[in-house]
This record gives C-alpha cells, sequence and structure tokens, in this order.
C-alpha cells in the first residue's frame, strides 16, 4: 500500500501535524509498533508508552528496514533518522497506528458483523454467552478477549482483554468468521485500541467502581465506556442491561441521540424483560419479549449471570429471530473458564472459583450462595498489589457482610513487598471483618485452611485469579486456585482409598 493512503486518512481525521513531501513512490509492506519486529518496507509507528517511548526506538527500526515512520515528537528532535526514510508527525501516535491500520487491512469491520461488549463486569461471560447461542445456530464467530482470541476455530494467547489496535485490525482481517466478538475495556477506549473501528451492536453490561487508579473518577470512567456508542455503524444498535443507575443514563443519552437502543432489565418497561428469576446451581429465569415469554434454565449459577444471560439473548435476537433457539442456545452454555467454576468435597461443601475482582462481583457471588442456601460461606481473596487500592476497603466491608468466615491472602504482588502486603491485609481486616477474617498470606495454604475447615452445606468461594496461573511462587505445588483444590482433593481421594484397602 502507498505510504500516501495512510497519510489520506490521517489528514481526514485531523490527526496530522506535519507531512513530508515527495513521498509518492513510498509503499509500506506492514505497520509496527515494535521496532523488534520491523522488517524491510514496514511503516514504524513510534508511541509514547508507559514503560517505554517508541521515539527512542525509530533508529532501531529504520536499521531492521523501516520505510517511513510515524511519530509525536518534531522531525528535528528524531534520531537516526536518514534523510530517505519519510517522518510524519502526529498530534496521538495510538489513534494514529489505529486507522493506519484500518487503512492497510482494508477496513476490515466493514466486511463482518461485529459486536463490541463494555462494562465493568461480565464481558466475557456476556461474549462467552453470545458466542455459544450464535454457534449453536449455525453463525460462526471470532472472539476476541480476556480468556483468548478465537478465530477461524483457533485458539491464540492474549495479554490484553482487547487487542491493541494492529493486531486487532490484522485478525478482523484473518477472520473467516460471520460475526466478530470483541471484548472492549476502558484502557481500550482510552488507549485508541479500537479507534477506527464501527459495530453493528455496542452492549453494555453495567458500571462499578473499578480502575479508578487509571480514570480518576465514576463519571470520567462512564465516560469512556460511552465512548464505544458513537462508533455505532449507520443502523448499528446499542444494547443496554439497564439495572445499574449508569445502564439507565446511557439509555437516556443514547435516545436523546436518536441512538437505537435495545434494553433488557428487570423493570417490566424493558425490551426484554427479565422475571421470576429462581436462584439456584441452575437458576431459571423467565424472559418476556413483545408477546413472546421463555423460560431458561441456565446450566451456571449466580443472579449476575441471569443478567448476562439476558443481555446475550437481547443481542442475538438481532442475529436470531426465532426466541426459542436462542433459549435453547443459552440452556446448552458450555460454561467459561475460572467463572464460577464448582468443584465438590467429599464432606458435601463446594469449592467455587471465580475471577471476582470487584465489589459487586465479590457481592453477587456471594449472595447467590446465600440465596441458593449455603449453610456457611467461606471467602478466600487478596488483591493485587498496586492496583487500584481505593476498592480493598469495600471489597473486605462486602466479604465480612456475606460470609461466616474468610481469609485474606496474597493475589500478585506486582512487585510489591510481601511485608507491606500482609501488614495492608491485617489492618484492613481490623477494621472492616467484623471479627469474621484470618490472614494466611501462603495462597494455596489459606485454600487448604478452608479445606480443612469444610463442612457439609459449605459454600467456598477463592475469589480474584480465576483461571490464572500464580505469578507468586506458593508452598504447595500448584499453580492456579483450580489446580489447589484438585491437589487437595485427590490428596482426601487417595486417604480414602488407602484407608478401605
Ligand atoms: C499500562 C498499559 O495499559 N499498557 C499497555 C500499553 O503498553 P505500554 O504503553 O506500556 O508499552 P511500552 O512497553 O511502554 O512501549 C511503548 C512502545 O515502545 C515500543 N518499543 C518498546 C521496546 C522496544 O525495544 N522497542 C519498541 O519499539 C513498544 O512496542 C510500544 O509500542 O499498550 C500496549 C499495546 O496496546 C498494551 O498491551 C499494554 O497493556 C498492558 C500489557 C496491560 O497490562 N494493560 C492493562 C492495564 C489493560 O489494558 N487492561 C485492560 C483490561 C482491564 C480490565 O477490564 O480488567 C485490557 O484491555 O487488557
Ligand atoms: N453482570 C455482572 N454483574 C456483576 N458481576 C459480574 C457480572 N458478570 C460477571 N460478574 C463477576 O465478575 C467476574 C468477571 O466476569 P467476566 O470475566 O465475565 O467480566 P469481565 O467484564 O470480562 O471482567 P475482566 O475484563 O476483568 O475479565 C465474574 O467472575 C463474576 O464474579
Amino acid at each position: 500500500m502507498r505510504l500516501q493512503n495512510v497519510i489520506h486518512v490521517l489528514a481526514e481525521r485531523g490527526a496530522l501535524l506535519q507531512q513530508p513531501v515527495n513521498i509518492d513512490k513510498i509503499k509500506i509492506e506492514g505497520i509496527e509498533s515494535n521496532s523488534g519486529k520491523v522488517a524491510a518496507g514496514f511503516l514504524f509507528v513510534a508511541i509514547p508508552g508507559y514503560k517505554h517511548d517508541g521515539h527512542d526506538f525509530i533508529e532501531d527500526a529504520v536499521k531492521r528496514g523501516a520505510a517511513a515512520v510515524i511519530g509525536e515528537r518534531e522531525a528535528d528532535a528524531i534520531a537516526g533518522l536518514p534523510e530517505n526514510v519519510p517522518y510524519v508527525q502526529v498530534s496521538n501516535a495510538r489513534e494514529a497506528i489505529a486507522l493506519a491500520a484500518s487503512r492497510f487491512y482494508e477496513k476490515p469491520d466493514r466486511k463482518r458483523t461485529v459486536i463490541g461488549i463494555t462494562g465493568t463486569n461480565g464481558k466475557t461471560t456476556t461474549s462467552f454467552l453470545l458466542r455459544d447461542v450464535l454457534e449453536q445456530a449455525g453463525i460462526s464467530c471470532s472472539l476476541f478477549g480476556t480468556i483468548a482470541n478465537f478465530l477461524n476455530g483457533e485458539e491464540r494467547k492474549t495479554v490484553n482483554t482487547t487487542p491493541d489496535a494492529l493486531q486487532l485490525n490484522r485478525m478482523m482481517a484473518e477472520s473467516n468468521d460471520e460475526v466478530i466478538i470483541l471484548e472492549v475495556s476502558s484502557h481500550a477506549i482510552e488507549q485508541y485500541r479500537v479507534e477506527g473501528i464501527n459495530f453493528d451492536m455496542a452492549l453494555f453490561t453495567n458500571l462499578s467502581k473499578e480502575h479508578l487508579d487509571y480514570h480518576g473518577t465514576m463519571e470520567e470512567y462512564f465516560g469512556v465506556k460511552r465512548k464505544l456508542f458513537d462508533q455505532l455503524k449507520i443502523g448499528g444498535k446499542a444494547v443496554v442491561f439497564t439495572d445499574t443507575p449508569w445502564g439507565r443514563r446511557l439509555v437516556t443519552d443514547l435516545e436523546e441521540k436518536d441512538v437505537p437502543v435495545i434494553t433488557a432489565g428487570q423493570v417490566q418497561d424493558n425490551e426484554f424483560w427479565l422475571n421470576s428469576i429462581q436462584a439456584d446451581e441452575e437458576p431459571v429465569f423467565t424472559l418476556q419479549h413483545l408477546d413472546q415469554s421463555y423460560t431458561i434454565s441456565l446450566p451456571i449459577p449466580g443472579l449476575h449471570n441471569v443478567y448476562n444471560a439476558a443481555l446475550a439473548f437481547a443481542a442475538a435476537s438481532e442475529l436470531i429471530s426465532d426466541g426459542s433457539r436462542i433459549a435453547s442456545g443459552l440452556e446448552n452454555f458450555k460454561g467459561v473458564p475460572g467463572r464460577f467454576e464448582m468443584l465438590r468435597h467429599a464432606c458435601g461443601a463446594r469449592f467455587i472459583i471465580d475471577y471476582a475482582h470487584t465489589t459487586d462481583a465479590v457481592q453477587y457471588c456471594l449472595h447467590t450462595a446465600k440465596r441458593i442456601g449455603a449453610k456457611r460461606i467461606v471467602h478466600v481473596f487478596g488483591f493485587r498489589g498496586n492496583r487500584d487500592t481505593g476498592k480493598r476497603e469495600m471489597m473486605v466491608a462486602a466479604s465480612a457482610k456475606y460470609s461466616d468466615i474468610f481469609i485474606l491472602t496474597f493475589d500478585d504482588l506486582n512487585g510489591i513487598e510481601p511485608g507491606e502486603m500482609e501488614a495492608e491485609l491485617r489492618a484492613l481486616n481490623e477494621e472492616h471483618g467484623q471479627g469474621k477474617g484470618v490472614v494466611i498470606t501462603d495462597r494455596t495454604m489459606a485454600i487448604k485452611h478452608a479445606y480443612d475447615i469444610a463442612q457439609e452445606g459449605d459454600w467456598i468461594f477463592i475469589t480474584g485469579k480465576g483461571p490464572e496461573t500464580y505469578r507468586t511462587p506458593f508452598f504447595m505445588p500448584a499453580d492456579s486456585d483450580r489446580s489447589t483444590v484438585e491437589l487437595l482433593l485427590q490428596d482426601q481421594n487417595e486417604k480414602k482409598t488407602l484407608k478401605s484397602s
């Protein structure tokens, strides 16, 4: 592709500050923001990041064969740039790479049905629910999100919930699937990862206190999420779960701007009215739409998962006209790794591994167990070092409110000194624990303690890490919450076999 084509798009968007002359003949063979991956003929985009500044790697990119460079610094301030390599100055390099990638990969969003899902909690679960429903109806789906990137029947590892703009446009172009489902985090919107992509549907799950170390206030956080809904295609629709004040506010905002909105929620005026929810290990609920009513038994517990299912149903109904097919798709849902995953202790206790890392998520999980009739709730959890410290007090208070016993333990320390984190856990327990908490810093030993005290009818929640592997080494030879529980359960089975032989 000609460099001029990219420059044209940047100019159209007002993103161009200075453009070089005599570049008509320059062609680009690819785009990269990581100098180490630049090959001959590539356009290198220098991004000032959180850890590094891409401008410091321009020389490296040129040595590897970059044919042109985009950056934010003035051309005079760029070291190691030969005259024959044109330099384009832009106001924002992340925005520029997104626009350039979209142009280079020939606007892949135009060729597919693209569905974006945003919100504090429930993006992954809703995306899996929607994918399962669509695929059971014979509609092939790509899914890019926290667990992995799935396309053309393959699974690829991911570091982010939302891939960066380059990877995203590349994968969209590679995808042969009819629908692309994309989890859109607020970080991704803020960092222009989805810039230039237009959506057929944008879904909103909910908004609660999270990532305020990054976004500052709830108002700013909402403002960022809200931007996704300005990126609908002509005829595109917003699909909003309305049970939070932020969901209702979004609906009002969008309706004022004549954006078509589909609503789902527990109040009767929702287009998809969710009612008569029976909490159980397989919750049963009714969804009413127009003159149809569907009673659905969902194979995963959790009131929050009923909400996610209602939202997925509303979105799926835009692509599948027969509601009973959507209902049966939900009833055959296979679940999501690390989201309300249940393992059973021989004594009749349940272990639940869940990715809950917000106060809301913790409340929903523990409340679900209470509603189903847990005799006791035991909760094992901790906090990531260096992240969102403002939510810790509320999470401990929520655990103290709903659980009978809780065990505070280590999550990823992210460079925080173990002694510092332990002191923080002890202080939180002292202040907000209502005398129900203990601190056992080794995560595997904390889980073992829960296992040792387990009784028939207990629901033992281990939250925060879900399917992720441990980054901190712990005492037991296990690398995740699930493998720790499995090791304990295996030990129990072996002891039983020994006794009986
Ligand atoms: C803090 C943060 O958001 N970082 C994101 C950011 O990376 P960065 O700015 O830190 O990159 P950097 O290392 O400073 O490098 C700057 C530039 O120099 C370049 N470079 C660097 C070294 C070199 O030798 N040559 C070179 O060219 C790099 O390729 C890059 O272009 O831009 C990258 C590309 O988009 C992201 O992958 C990365 O996400 C990191 C891994 C991350 O953990 N982000 C979290 C906070 C995040 O985004 N989370 C949300 C989900 C949140 C949730 O809902 O739970 C997500 O969407 O994942
Ligand atoms: N609708 C919901 N409301 C509140 N909590 C929810 C909801 N859906 C899921 N959760 C809780 O949040 C946790 C994370 O769920 P999920 O992975 O689906 O959300 P997410 O938005 O993708 O989060 P992340 O981007 O951090 O992965 C779940 O394990 C559950 O505890």
